[in-house]
């Protein structure tokens, strides 16, 4: 039987509590025997390391296009030399980013245009796409206030920015409600991710795949959507939002099978 991998990300708005939580998810898939990789993006190789500095603190005039590419190059190499082989191995990959966030900040709040960076970044990842998306959904000035080091290029955007890069999170929520799960970031830390567990519970302990299934299903990884196909419920930002551990069982369960192994820290340092 070959080893599948399970590929979950985790996105939201600066300083919504993706790192923090991503360190509960590690712990909860290795108490259960898997191997965790924690990366992110930008900035999960060493090449990242360099463009995550390029495009937060770099020069001023980098332009929106300059910044997209930046993006995906840097998702280009970070699939095909950390998250790729990964998952090859069975691998849980837990990742801080991926292409939702270019979708909502260079296609939503920077007007590049969601279809064009959807179709950027299908290209740059040969179209590997998480099967698990956890939204970490807050206000932005909750999320920036959090923050105690000094604002990068994109925090210090005005309000506006930030409140459309939220908007676009929540529109790709609602137009892909079995990959990405939208949690109330605003709680506390337990809380937040009590809700997060609900959700780890019903797909990797309550999914009803069997090992025979899993292994015909693709690596992780799930076709995208066209663009085109997304409802645009743009008052999704302003409804209230049902609870994800209450959205009943019609999602598909994630594969769950794979190597067992070692565990690896985080890629980088902070
Ligand atoms: N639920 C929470 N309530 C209050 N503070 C929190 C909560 N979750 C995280 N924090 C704190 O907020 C700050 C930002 O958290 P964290 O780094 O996890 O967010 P992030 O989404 O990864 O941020 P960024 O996108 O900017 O990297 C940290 O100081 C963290 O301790
Ligand atoms: C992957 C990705 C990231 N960004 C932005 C979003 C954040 O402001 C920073 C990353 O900082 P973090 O502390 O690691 O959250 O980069 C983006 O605009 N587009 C992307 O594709």
């Amino acid at each position: 039987m070959a080893a599948r991998g399970v590929f979950i990300t985790f996105e939201g708005g600066d300083g919504s509590g993706k790192s923090t939580q991503i360190q509960s998810v590690r712990d909860w898939f290795e108490s259960r025997g898997r191997e965790v990789i924690v990366t992110r993006e930008p900035g999960g190789t060493e090449l990242g390391t360099e463009i995550r500095r390029l495009v937060q603190n770099g020069p001023e005039d980098v332009d929106a296009r300059t910044e997209a590419l930046l993006y995906a190059a840097d998702r280009a190499y970070h699939v095909a030399t950390v998250i790729a082989p990964a998952l090859e191995r069975g691998a849980v990959v837990l990742g801080d980013r991926y292409i939702d966030s270019s979708l909502a900040y260079q296609g939503a709040a920077r007007s590049l245009g969601v279809d064009e960076i959807a179709s950027l970044s299908a290209w740059a990842t040969r179209g590997l796409y998480p099967s698990l998306t956890f939204l970490l959904d807050l206000p932005p000035e909750v999320g920036l206030h959090r923050h105690t080091d000094a604002p990068d290029r994109m925090e210090r955007e005005s309000m506006d920015f930030h409140e459309r890069v939220r908007h676009e999170y929540l529109r790709l929520a609602d137009a892909e409600p079995d990959r990405i799960v939208v949690i109330d970031a605003v709680g506390t830390i337990d809380e937040v991710f009590s809700e997060i567990r609900g959700v780890l519970v019903e797909r990797f302990e309550g999914g009803s795949v069997t090992i025979d299934e899993a292994d015909d299903a693709p690596l992780s990884a799930q076709e995208a959507p066209a663009s085109s196909e997304r409802p645009a419920s743009l008052e999704a930002a302003d409804k209230p939002r049902e609870k994800s551990a209450d959205k009943g069982s019609s999602r598909k369960p994630a594969t769950m099978v794979g190597a067992l192994g070692e565990s690896q820290g985080a890629l980088w340092d902070e």
